[in-house]
């Protein structure tokens, strides 16, 4: 999986911030927002454009706009969520699609208990919005449910990667001819034995929503 760190003053700064214990969930929820603003600044330089021409109050101007059909922004709940305004701020016109999922915590394998997604994303470029990428099987299954459904050009936005996720992407799509991107913060250490990322920033949803 094609994957960009994004090395940036104010990533890190806001990145720490979300990594502190002592960070709140109101602030852990506008740190996350700005976060994935300037995450997705990069994850959306490959967005389909087409060319127009507009008139200036001067003169005639070539330009561009987004490409229609637009893309399809999909957030995975719960945490997803809380990078959905941010992503949308820079992509208004984009749709939104979801797909809720919970990672068992004992076999840690990720199970879906809803789903609102197009039927036919053929031909659409597809941002998914997650936290977190930890063993990877959430993301895994839910780029399974996009490419089912025809999406070739999926790129993921993560605060948080580990190895063990990026390589699970990598085995679990060995030989698709179909591009995934990852865009993240940062790539932390290893996973713990309770498959949670170290040193991580804990469990993305609870920190978001106040789950003490
Ligand atoms: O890469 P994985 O090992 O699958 O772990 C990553 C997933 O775990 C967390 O979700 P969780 O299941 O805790 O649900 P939540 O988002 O509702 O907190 C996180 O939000 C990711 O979706
Ligand atoms: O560290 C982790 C791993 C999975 N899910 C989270 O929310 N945090
Ligand atoms: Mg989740």
């Amino acid at each position: 999986m094609e994957t960009l760190v994004v090395e940036h003053p104010l990533v890190a700064h806001k990145l720490t911030a979300l990594r502190d214990a002592r960070t709140d969930s109101p602030t852990f929820r506008r740190l996350a927002d700005e976060l994935v603003t300037l995450l997705a600044y990069e994850a959306t330089r490959h967005v389909r454009v087409t060319g127009v021409t507009v008139d200036t109050p001067v003169a005639k101007a070539r330009g561009v706009r987004l490409a229609q059909p637009y893309p399809l922004v999909v957030p995975i709940l719960r945490a997803g969520l809380g990078m959905l305004d941010g992503m949308t701020r820079l992509l208004p016109t984009a749709e939104v699609g979801f797909l809720g999922m919970i990672r068992n915590e004992e076999t840690l394998k990720a199970e879906t208990y809803a789903t609102r997604l197009p039927d036919d994303l053929s031909g659409r470029q597809v941002y998914v919005v997650d936290p977190m990428l930890a063993t990877g099987g959430t993301l895994a299954a839910a780029v399974r449910f996009l490419f089912d459904r025809g999406a070739d050009d999926v790129t993921a936005l993560c605060l948080l990667a580990a190895p063990e996720g990026i390589a699970h992407m990598d085995e679990a799509f060995a030989g698709s001819d179909r591009p995934i991107r990852l865009v993240t913060a940062a790539l932390d250490e290893r996973l713990n034995e309770h498959g949670y990322i170290v040193p991580g920033l804990g469990d993305a949803g609870d920190r978001l929503y106040g789950v003490v």
